[in-house]
């Protein structure tokens, strides 16, 4: 349909470019984002980077990492795909790799030991996220922040603090990731209910640890048709889910494959937003008035300028409400130790 030197011309200029221009598939996707990974080479960042590799709407994708990136770089440039991969080690190379980006994922950061709570990584791992921020802040005021490492209860609002401190906090723009918690209740209740967990629509509200994480049954599509007992039992599971593999891993890190599939379909959500598609609904763990909480993840849609709409709490139960209400009492707790960490 078109020459070679066209169909480039076209391309290059997909940023503007309608998504329902009535052209062929390939050209209505919005391609040229710039993404980096902080914290690639390690167990998260891997196999997420090889996720985002494969899709076409990158152009450029940044690996950062204090250690090993290089090697990681040099073999995701192996794969045959159009995807510019590039590496940077080190504090020194931590603006460079954020520089002008439209998402910025950030997975460094340590990973719980069999035995610890997530809260025991906050300072360890807020000082290192700290320092990416600033970086986001001083290098890509715009972009779409990601936020992957733990306590993700706490780390969220200490990053709002540090962009703030940078005038540059947009609450549209920044994300704890709690995909993973879905992306469990979808799989635990389809193998429940013996169908594929893709048919599977549960709202999972809260925050990301133990009591904070509330999956909605009473809202499940199907309805979960099973005892009272059993409903309470996949909640447990979805709320211990991290536990579960850090046992399975014995002593060798937690959930990172299952982590990096639901890391890249926020990725693909945001994409999709900032390409002025309409998104599927996901929550994400993002400033909120919807409680007392002023944290707190509910199922959202996005756009360019990153969350379109808020949905807001869905319809809960008796029981589902005294669980909101331990855990806005817990996320209060937790938001404060972030806020007062840059405080200090
Ligand atoms: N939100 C969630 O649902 C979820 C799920 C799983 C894991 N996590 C969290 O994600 C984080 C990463 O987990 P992982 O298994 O990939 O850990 P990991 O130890 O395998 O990898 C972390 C990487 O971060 C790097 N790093 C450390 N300091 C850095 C810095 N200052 N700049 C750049 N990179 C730095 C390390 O070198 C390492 O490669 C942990 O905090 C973990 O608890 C969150
Ligand atoms: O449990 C962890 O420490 C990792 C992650 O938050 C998870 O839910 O798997």
């Amino acid at each position: 349909m078109f020459g070679a030197k066209t169909t480039s011309l076209l391309l290059g200029k997909m940023n503007v470019f309608s998504c329902f221009h009535p052209m062929t598939r390939q050209l209505q996707l919005r391609r040229g984002f710039r993404v980096a990974v902080i914290g690639a080479a390690g167990g998260i960042g891997q196999p997420l980077s090889l996720l985002l590799m494969k899709d076409q709407r990158i152009k450029e994708l940044r690996l950062h990492d204090v250690q090993n990136v290089k090697g990681v770089a040099a073999d995701l440039s192996h794969v045959s795909s159009p995807v510019s991969v590039q590496a940077m080690q080190g504090p020194d190379q931590i603006e460079k790799a954020v520089e002008c980006c439209d998402v910025v994922v950030i997975t460094a950061g340590l990973a719980r030991k069999p035995g610890m709570t997530r809260e025991q990584l906050f300072e360890v791992n807020a000082t290192i996220v700290c320092g990416a921020v600033s970086a986001i802040a001083k290098k890509s005021p715009e972009a779409m922040i990601v936020i992957v490492t733990n306590p993700v209860n706490s780390i969220v609002p200490m990053a709002a603090e540090v962009l703030k401190r940078n005038n540059t906090y947009d609450p549209k723009r920044l994300f704890g990731v709690t995909t993973l918690d879905c992306v469990r209740a979808e799989r635990f209740i389809g193998e429940f209910l013996n169908i594929s967990p893709t048919m599977v629509k549960i709202p999972v509200i809260g925050g990301h640890a133990g009591t904070t994480i509330l999956p909605i049954m009473s809202q499940c599509k199907p309805p979960m048709k099973a005892g009272r007992e059993c409903i309470a039992s996949i909640i447990k599971r979805v709320q211990t889910g991290g536990e579960e593999i850090i046992q399975a891993k014995e002593g060798k890190g937690s959930a990172t494959l299952s982590m990096a599939f639901s890391a890249n379909r926020f990725v693909d959500v945001l994409f999709r937003g900032l390409s002025g598609e309409k998104t599927p609904i996901e929550p994400a763990y993002v400033e909120s008035s919807v409680t007392d909480a002023c944290f707190f993840a509910t199922p959202l849609s996005f756009g360019p300028k990153g969350i379109a709409t808020n949905h807001g709490l869905p319809r809960l139960d008796k029981s589902e409400e005294d669980a909101m209400k331990v855990a806005v009492k817990e996320l209060q707790r937790s938001i404060q130790l972030g806020v007062d960490f840059v405080k200090k």
